[in-house]
């Protein structure tokens, strides 16, 4: 079976990938032909999600799944949440959208957020929805190199060091992406049956 991962964010396949291992055959967009940006248009992760699996579903006739993530800061009343990749604007800067959540963030005691991943599937036509989420905080500063995106300012829950201190392995151990992925791999399992 084909399953293309709906997906321009190559640290986002890097991760899927190893936590995927060698059960499933993924191929990329490029691989089934798109190389368009997928288009995100609504207020929801759950309903970006969809958004991306289903171009690609009906556009190219490939089952597929995408990932919507986001951050959700409780001071900030969930934002940036849907926003999460152009929060400080069109330009999709990790260090503005960081810079930007650590200005807002200031003088507020509460710093607690948690990362939420939303994977929909299509396949053969059928819809299916996986969530992972990972509590934690935001730092007062960016700390460490590795991973993507926000990384560098959360630390999860229970942990002494941020995402971008983990190794791939370990980050997709505990993380919301990793969370939904296992999710969408049982599911996935069960099919097969
Ligand atoms: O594990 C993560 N660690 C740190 N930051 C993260 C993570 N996961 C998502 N993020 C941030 C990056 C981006 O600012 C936004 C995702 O936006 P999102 O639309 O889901 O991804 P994207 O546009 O990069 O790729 P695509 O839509 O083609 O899958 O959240
Ligand atoms: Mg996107």
């Amino acid at each position: 079976m084909q399953l293309c991962f709906a997906t321009n964010n190559r640290h986002k396949i890097e991760e899927i990938s190893r936590l995927v291992g060698t059960n499933f055959h993924i191929v990329s967009l490029q691989e089934i032909g798109c190389y368009e940006e997928l288009p995100e248009t609504h207020d929801t992760i759950e309903e970006n999600a969809f958004e991306k699996a289903e171009y690609v579903w009906e556009h190219f006739g490939v089952s597929c799944f995408a990932d919507d993530s986001g951050i959700e800061v409780e001071a900030l009343n969930g934002e940036p949440g849907v926003n999460t990749a152009f929060y400080a604007g069109p330009q999709r800067n990790a260090n503005d959208n960081m810079d930007l959540l650590l200005k807002n963030l200031q003088g507020k005691a509460n710093r607690n957020a948690h990362f939420r991943t939303c994977i929909a599937l299509i396949i053969n036509g059928e819809k299916h929805l996986f969530e992972g989420r990972i509590e934690g905080h935001i730092l007062e500063r960016q700390q460490g190199t590795g991973g993507f995106g926000y990384d560098p300012i959360f630390m999860p829950s229970g942990y002494q060091k941020s995402f971008a201190e983990m190794t791939l392995d370990e980050k997709g151990s505990i993380s919301h992406r990793g969370k939904a992925v296992q999710k969408l791999i049982e599911f996935l399992q069960t099919m097969q049956k």
